[in-house]
């Protein structure tokens, strides 16, 4: 699903490159934690994914496409099968939780019935049914994310991508988010999320990629967040 071959990163003025040489393949369906200290790499791996930027060297494939040669105006194609979600949940103020969630479907232009449908499921699935019309910026922090997930879904993309999702969550909260990824990825999603939560990452023993200045220290399968 997501293959990056011999990919480095340099930004403009940068000696050093924000990613170095990095090989690796996420196949369909996986669940992989993302993890190294703040610099390491991790943002821009994921922006490299969603063709935020291109690679200064190598090559990267993401559901099939070669994002080296992708034209510019098969950019939002490319992020329509890619889900996002982030630490600051990133909502629509003064929208309700159904409306932000119906957005997400209503800038890609579905129908309004097809819409009327799958909102309801999507909001059931991520246990906001009965909130529909609160208004999201309301809700705790917790549900906020539920309603960030559920946008992210709502489009079933194969992949989605959380950039520290439980980052401004307590720790009772973030198990509920934890689980609620773990049933979308159960649902055939390939997810890709970046962490600096320990516990979350030594809880749910997958795949785990750390970064250090820029290289691919650690691919390690059912993984922990540290080595000793
Ligand atoms: N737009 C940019 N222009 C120039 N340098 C950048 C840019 N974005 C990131 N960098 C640099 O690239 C390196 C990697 O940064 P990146 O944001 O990918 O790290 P990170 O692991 O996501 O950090 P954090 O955990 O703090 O979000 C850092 O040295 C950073 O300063």
């Amino acid at each position: 699903m997501i293959t990056f071959e011999d990919v480095t990163k340099f930004y403009p003025g940068q000696e050093r490159p924000a990613l170095r040489n990095i090989n690796l393949e996420i196949g369909k369906g996986e669940f992989v934690f993302l993890v190294g200290q703040s610099g390491s790499g991790k943002s821009t791996f994921l922006r490299l994914i969603l063709r935020e930027y291109r690679a200064t060297k190598g090559t990267l494939y993401v559901a099939g496409k070669n994002l080296g040669t992708m034209n510019q105006w098969k950019v939002p194609a490319l992020r329509r099968q890619i889900g996002t979600v982030f630490q600051d949940f990133r909502l629509l103020p003064g929208k309700t939780v159904y409306e932000n969630v119906a957005f997400a479907l209503q800038v890609i232009g579905r129908p309004a019935k097809e819409i009327r449908k799958i909102v309801p499921e999507t909001l059931e699935l991520v246990g906001l049914e009965g909130k529909e019309d609160r208004p999201s910026d309301e809700l705790s922090g917790g549900e906020q994310q539920r309603v960030a997930i559920a946008r992210a879904f709502v489009n079933r993309p194969k992949i989605l991508i959380a950039d520290e999702p439980t980052g401004n969550l307590d720790p009772e909260t973030s198990v509920g988010i934890m689980k609620l990824l773990d049933r979308i990825n159960k649902a055939d999603t390939t997810v890709l999320m970046a962490t600096h939560d320990s516990s979350i990452v030594d809880q749910m023993r997958r795949r785990v990629l750390e970064l250090r200045s820029g290289e691919l220290v650690r691919d390690q399968a059912k993984g922990v967040y540290g080595t000793a």
